[in-house]
């Protein structure tokens, strides 16, 4: 077992630690040379899962050719940077994709970039409702591993399954990276009504009118719905539209408490990948003729586009029609 983790975030060192909870050795590679030494050092990751103590035999190491012996690769950076950071690898590994996201500027799936990033790796995506903390400390989570090789798919979920960690197999990739994607926008919008004080009512008709848009998106793109209304759809999204522990949630909140886009976004050490994730969207759903009134709300916040009132009154001046 020579598992590695490229990205030491929340999400890439929680992964870790859950990879190496059996006493398995794991090799996490981090861009800040301070999170090297203190995983290696001091087994924490204060910069970005802090109060979480990792297994000694989780190694850290800011030089991607220390991953070249690894037999199974999973890639937990944020979306906009994984073309480069997979360009990076040694070829031919097969690659975990664990970012939730679509590249700005080609529109593309993560799975579509590390296919042209490293054309010869077998590619999957592990995406669900996990709260990185709570994964981190062992507590009961289910996710979707999606690979088009039915058989890599039992493969790796083998390799990535512990008693409170359970992947469920899924042969539909971009419907696994499409729930993962589109809840992020999702988030944000719920937390502008939490954030606004729209109630919780509000936010269940966001949470159900944007699974709606999510499914039309994710149809119109192949996906097959019950994936989208599976763990990495609609699992994620009750979960992330639902706590102030979702980066994007609590981005939304702000939103909705009247802050500026720009002073929220300014100097964030974590990613809130609804943020950039809302614009490719919002152009991908146009060119598809989707509709999807809630993210082009989001849009219309993030870019300081409409006073918050307007925006609001426009989704519910919406016209009449059958769910
Ligand atoms: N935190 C969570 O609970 C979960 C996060 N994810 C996804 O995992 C991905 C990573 O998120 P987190 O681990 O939460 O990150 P984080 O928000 O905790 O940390 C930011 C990460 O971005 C990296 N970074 C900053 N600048 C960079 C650059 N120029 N090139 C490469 N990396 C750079 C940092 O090194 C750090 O690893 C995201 O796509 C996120 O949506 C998925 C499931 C759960
Ligand atoms: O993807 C996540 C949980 O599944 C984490 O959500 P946030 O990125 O909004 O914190």
């Amino acid at each position: 077992m020579k598992a590695g983790v490229i990205g030491a975030g929340a999400w890439g060192t929680a992964l870790a630690q859950t990879l190496a909870s059996q006493g398995e050795h794991v090799r996490l590679w981090a861009l800040e040379p301070d999170v090297v030494s203190a995983v290696n050092e001091d087994h924490l990751n204060p910069l970005y899962l802090p109060n979480i103590p990792l297994s000694p035999t989780v190694d850290a190491t800011g030089d991607m050719a220390d991953m070249a012996d690894r037999d199974l690769l999973l890639i937990v950076c944020p979306a906009q940077h994984l073309r480069t950071i997979v360009t990076g690898l040694p070829a031919g590994l097969p690659l975990v994709l664990c970012s939730k996201g679509i590249e700005a500027g080609s529109g593309l799936l993560m799975s579509e970039v590390a296919r042209q990033a490293q054309p010869r790796s077998p590619i999957g995506v592990l995406s669900g409702p996990t709260f990185a903390h709570e994964v981190a400390r062992g507590l009961p989570t289910a996710i979707t591993l999606a690979c088009e090789d039915a058989e890599l798919a039992d493969r790796i979920a083998a390799r990535v399954a512990r008693p409170a960690f359970r992947p469920y197999v899924s042969d539909d990739v971009v419907g696994a990276e499409i729930g993962g994607a589109v809840k992020n926008v999702l988030a944000i919008a719920c937390g502008v009504a939490e954030g606004a004080g729209l109630g919780l009512n509000a936010r269940a008709s966001l949470i159900s009118r944007g699974f709606a848009e999510m499914t039309r998106f994710g149809l119109a793109r192949g996906a097959r719905v019950e994936t989208l209304s599976g763990l990495s759809g609609l699992g994620d999204l009750v979960l992330t539209c639902s706590s102030t522990n979702s980066r994007n949630f609590s981005l939304g909140k702000g939103l909705g408490e009247g802050k500026p886009a720009g002073e929220l976004l300014a100097n964030r050490r974590t990613v809130a990948e609804g943020a950039f994730t809302a614009p490719v969207l919002r152009e991908a759903a146009r060119a598809a003729s989707v509709e999807m009134p809630v993210v082009e709300a989001v849009c219309a916040l993030l870019e300081d586009a409409a006073p918050l009132g307007a925006v609001i009154d426009a989704l519910l001046a919406r016209p009449l029609r059958p769910e």
